[in-house]
């Protein structure tokens, strides 16, 4: 490491940041140079959105609209960016969002994006789209913290078994994605014709299950790859769900429940009734409904909804301290980042995860100072003002 970097990270910044030279700071660079590493049906799988990209940008351009007003002469000497989501203690609000198939950004995916999350204390979330099984990262992520990202499956034996699972590999928390049971009009990857799972990449966790084998006739070996492939096509995703079925989820994990993918304060109202623990506002980074409102937009309304009565998570869009300041002020109680990390796994591997999630954590605790904040709960909605 340079000398810079050193008197960076360790003088400058306090030992707050992990600053690789090689990196940008500026995480809204990642991108860029993401898409001169990764291939080209790679990169549009990770960068692209749904339909016109319309809500992704939105997602980016809601942040611009709310400003942060500096407060001065409030002692801030001291900083505490802890808090504790859903019976989980974190060093910062920002938990490592799911992202599937990593595998395509890096041959360590997800174990190197566990390891990165171990190093730095926040928690990571996984996908059951992973390229690696549950057991495998949870080894990899060792005492960190880690939550199951639970794509509900037609088969309920088959959704009964990842919990199972999950419970037994160390996951404490159960995030249940409603916003995907099938992929959306993605024009990046229809012109590329590029679909990772047909691959094989992102079946991990099925393949390794016993009631997924039971289903396919034993074990997946080449013989029967195809028909596994297409038992997943169509095992995937339920569209039929409706609230009724939230029970099986209560009676299958004793522990803490969110819903991923809330957008409508009706909709967290009957996360409430139904008795999950939380909700994650979010519009899966604008990958789904191309038209939809930013999340950012759609966090006010939720927090008016549910505020107080359940915990509330945030994600779509999310690239700086900035943006997670604000959405803290809005009424998040911690937010979810994606692209970025992905961005750093693929420039860098576990070290470029490791990267990105401490300048991010860096920047947000900077940001707070300057602007009069010693702790995430005084951030509040007298800490902004819209434009
Ligand atoms: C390549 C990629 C794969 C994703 N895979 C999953 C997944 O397996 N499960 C899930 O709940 N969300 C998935 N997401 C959505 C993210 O968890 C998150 O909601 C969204 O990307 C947040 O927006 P951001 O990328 O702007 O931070 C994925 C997103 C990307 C970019
Ligand atoms: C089949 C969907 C898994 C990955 C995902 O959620 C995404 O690409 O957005």
């Amino acid at each position: 490491m340079s000398q810079l970097a050193d008197f960076q990270n360790e003088i400058y910044l306090n030992g707050l940041a992990d600053v690789r030279p090689d990196l940008p700071t500026d995480l809204t660079k990642l991108e860029g140079l993401a898409a001169s590493k990764l291939s080209a049906t790679s990169f549009g799988y990770v960068a692209g959105s749904a339909g016109s990209e319309g809500t992704a940008r939105a997602n980016r351009d809601a942040f611009d609209r709310w400003r942060i007003v500096p407060r001065m002469l409030r002692d801030v000497a001291e900083r505490d960016l802890s808090v504790t989501v859903l019976g989980t203690p974190m060093p910062a609000p920002v938990l490592l969002a799911p992202i599937g198939v990593q595998s395509i950004l890096h041959p360590d995916g997800e174990l190197a994006t566990a390891r990165a999350a171990a190093a730095t204390g926040l928690t990571t979330v996984l996908s059951t789209a992973a390229s690696h099984t549950m057991e495998e990262v949870a080894e990899a992520n060792g005492p960190g913290s880690r939550w199951y990202q639970l794509y509900w499956p037609k088969d309920r034996d088959l959704a009964a078994s990842f919990l199972d699972r999950a419970k037994a590999a160390g996951y404490t928390a159960l995030v249940v994605t409603l916003d995907t049971f099938t992929l959306a009009w993605r024009p990046r990857d229809l012109d590329q014709a590029y679909l990772p799972f047909i691959r094989g990449i992102g079946v991990a966790n099925y393949f390794s299950d016993p009631v997924f084998q039971k289903s396919v006739g034993g074990p997946v070996t080449d013989a029967n790859r195809q028909t596994a492939l297409l038992h997943w096509i169509g095992q995937f995703g339920n569209p039929s769900l409706t609230w009724d079925d939230l029970a099986f989820l209560r009676e299958h994990w004793d522990g803490p429940i969110a819903l991923k993918g809330i957008q409508h304060p009706d909709d967290a109202r009957r996360a409430v009734d139904a008795g999950m623990d939380g909700v994650i506002v979010s519009n899966h980074g604008g990958r789904q409904v191309d038209g939809a409102l930013a999340s950012l937009d759609a966090l006010p309304l939720v927090v008016d909804a549910v505020g107080g009565r359940t915990t509330i998570l945030f994600d779509s869009g999310v690239r700086t301290g900035a943006d997670v300041a604000k959405a803290l002020a809005l009424g998040a109680q911690a937010v979810l980042v994606a692209r970025p990390y992905a961005y750093g796994l693929a420039l860098g591997g576990e070290a470029g995860v490791r990267h990105v999630l401490r300048c991010l954590q860096a920047e947000l605790e900077l940001t707070m100072a300057l602007s009069g904040h010693r702790t995430v709960s005084e951030l509040t909605l007298d800490s902004l003002v819209r434009v």
